[in-house]
């Protein structure tokens, strides 16, 4: 059978890995997957006849200059992944919930999803100029909670929104393939569960193996003297036939994977193939089967080492790999020749080997984590790609950059902007430049000011505002009107205990408790005690036999205030 391909394309990475696993796991048996991000689309990456998903409608204009006219568009509609609101159906009805996304109408979209599936609750979409109310219980984030001061307790993170089962009938029905609708329902509600905050752990990389080399040394942005020189080393190593491996490190997102395609291009190994490997978050009997392939019987397959014969292969992130794996490449490397798993026949390495990683080697050997003996034969041919804040002059031609790949050369920045994006430290160096600017040049203000970046850029200025969400301290003097402070803490501590058991409570059991821990209260006191500890949203009341409990919320209260008795 052969495979329709599918073109996944959205602004940010995270995001694109996210849904590209949800469309693996619903289809990835029936097509085959490309994802791209915005920043990355070129003319070229998109072939004629290909289906082409995106993730909103504020790209489609971008996207439909750069692929081929007969490519069939979809555009995905999303929802919030159900299986993630099982912690806000827990709460006590009636929350004020305030919902923070990546953009305005992100989060605004969100809130309405909240309002047609949890409706217990009272939501509010956070909007940078707007003030936030005081009386926030909890905060929710569909996957941003990077976005969030750190510190705050009360937030729940629902997990990215996911394509809606809409898109995927749309998408079966384009490709014309035999798919029943229970088959497709099945497969996304599997898809819900195991993309669900509980397992998307090891959802990471879309990208775990990649065979196109779409930059060339021209499409590297190097004004300041340190990218220069680096281009320059590279340009070296890629005509030169004695330099087998080359070593490439450099921070988070320097452009290594770049440098990497650069070199091959730029080399007599361009009409042979490129293929990177990304070792980063992954099992690694699954990279070593991809780079030394495999021997399952008749599906038995060929490691990258034998499919870009006379090519280039880029090992990503090689610092990652154990110890094990380490000394089998290196064993590769210095005898020029390994064994064909698929084979099982020791073959010769005729292809060039590039080596990425984001921490320094030399550090890793001294914490026992890299052997010696394979960073010094990768020493031979290094580079080193310096970080975006050691060449800021390549800020403002990088930014111009990215605003012509996304054909956005109109978008401006105000000035004070360009003096944070100078002083800011970029951790993520030009990938999160470019994330941020492909952010930005979506949101149709002009020109872009300091009110508009996002929200993990401003913190400082946000902090302030979220730090008068102080959910415990509203609730202390909510019970200290009520002059019952001590006691009520002692009610939640022994419902917390009891949680912990998976005991609940009635009121006369809970009462023997209190008793037993000293504290004497009447029937009727302890009635008043408890509907406002419930008003609060600190208990959860069930009826008959099933007794109370202590709510999430209570815990949290519970914990931060045990925590402020201790420190104070
Ligand atoms: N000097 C540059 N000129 C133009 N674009 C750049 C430059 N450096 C990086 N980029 C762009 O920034 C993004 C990230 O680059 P790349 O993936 O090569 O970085 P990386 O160091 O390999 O990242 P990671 O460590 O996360 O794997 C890409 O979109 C790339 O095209």
């Amino acid at each position: 059978m052969v495979c329709a391909k599918v073109n996944i394309i959205a602004i940010q990475e995270r995001y694109l890995e996210t849904i590209t696993k949800q469309v693996k796991e619903v289809l990835g048996d029936k097509i085959i997957i490309n994802s791209i991000t915005v920043k990355d689309l070129q003319i070229n990456t998109v072939k004629s006849g290909d289906i082409v998903v995106i993730s909103n409608s504020q790209i489609k204009g971008l996207v439909t200059q750069l692929i081929p006219k007969d490519c069939q568009i979809i555009i995905a509609k999303r929802d919030i992944n159900y299986t993630n609101t099982r912690e806000l159906l827990k709460l006590p009805p009636g929350q004020h919930i305030l919902v923070v996304n990546d953009n305005k109408n992100n989060a605004v979209e969100t809130v309405q999803s909240l309002r047609e599936i949890v409706f217990e609750h009272d939501y509010q979409a956070y909007l940078p100029e707007e003030t936030i109310s005081k009386t926030i219980d909890y905060i929710v984030t569909p996957g941003e909670s990077h976005l969030l001061p750190q510190g705050l307790s009360n937030v729940i993170d629902i997990g990215a929104r996911l394509l809606d089962i809409s898109t995927f009938e749309e998408l079966v029905n384009l490709l014309k393939i035999e798919y029943p609708k229970s088959q497709i329902v099945k497969r996304y509600f599997k898809a819900c569960v195991s993309l669900s905050c509980n397992y998307n752990t090891e959802i990471k990389s879309s990208k775990d193996i990649q065979n196109v080399a779409q930059y060339h040394f021209e499409d590297i942005i190097s004004v300041s003297k340190s990218m220069n020189e680096a281009v320059k080393l590279a340009k070296r190593y890629s005509m030169d036939s004695n330099a087998i491996h080359i070593h490439l490190e450099g921070d988070p997102g320097t452009g290594k994977s770049m440098f990497a395609q650069a070199i091959h291009n730029h080399s007599n190994m361009e009409k042979h193939s490129f293929i990177s490997v990304n070792c980063n978050s992954r099992n690694f009997d699954i990279v070593e089967n991809e780079l030394f392939g495999s021997d399952y019987g008749e599906e038995a397959s060929y490691g990258v080492f034998e499919l870009a014969e006379n090519g280039t292969v880029c090992i990503e992130e090689i610092g990652e790999l154990p110890l094990s794996l380490q000394e089998r490449l290196l064993r590769t490397f210095q005898e020029g020749e390994f064994l064909s798993s698929a084979r099982n026949e020791p073959m010769p390495l005729r292809c060039r080997v590039i080596t990425t990683n984001s921490k320094s080697c030399k550090e890793l050997v001294k914490d026992g984590l890299f052997l010696q003996e394979l960073y010094n034969l990768l020493s031979d041919n290094s580079l080193k790609v310096p970080a975006l804040s050691e060449r800021m002059e390549d800020l403002v031609p990088l930014i111009d950059n990215v605003k012509q790949r996304i054909k956005r050369s109109d978008i401006e920045f105000t000035n004070e902007v360009i003096t944070f994006f100078k002083e800011y430290n970029w951790e993520s160096n030009v990938k999160e430049l470019y994330n941020v600017i492909t952010y930005l040049s979506f949101l149709e203000e002009d020109p872009i000011g300091m009110e508009f970046l996002p929200f993990h850029l401003r913190s400082k200025t946000d902090e302030k505002k979220f730090n008068k969400i102080n959910v415990n301290n509203q609730i202390i003097s909510s019970i200290e009107e009520h002059g019952f402070l001590d006691e009520s803490i002692e009610i939640l501590n022994t419902f917390y205990e009891g949680k912990k058991i998976y005991a609940s409570y009635g009121r006369k059991a809970l009462k023997k408790r209190l008793e037993e821990k000293g504290l004497n209260l009447s029937e009727q006191q302890l009635r008043m005690r408890l509907e406002v500890l419930h008003e609060l949203g600190l208990t959860i009341v069930r009826q008959g036999r099933a007794g109370s409990t202590i709510s999430r919320k209570g815990e949290e209260f519970i914990q931060d205030y045990t925590k402020t008795k201790i420190y104070s």
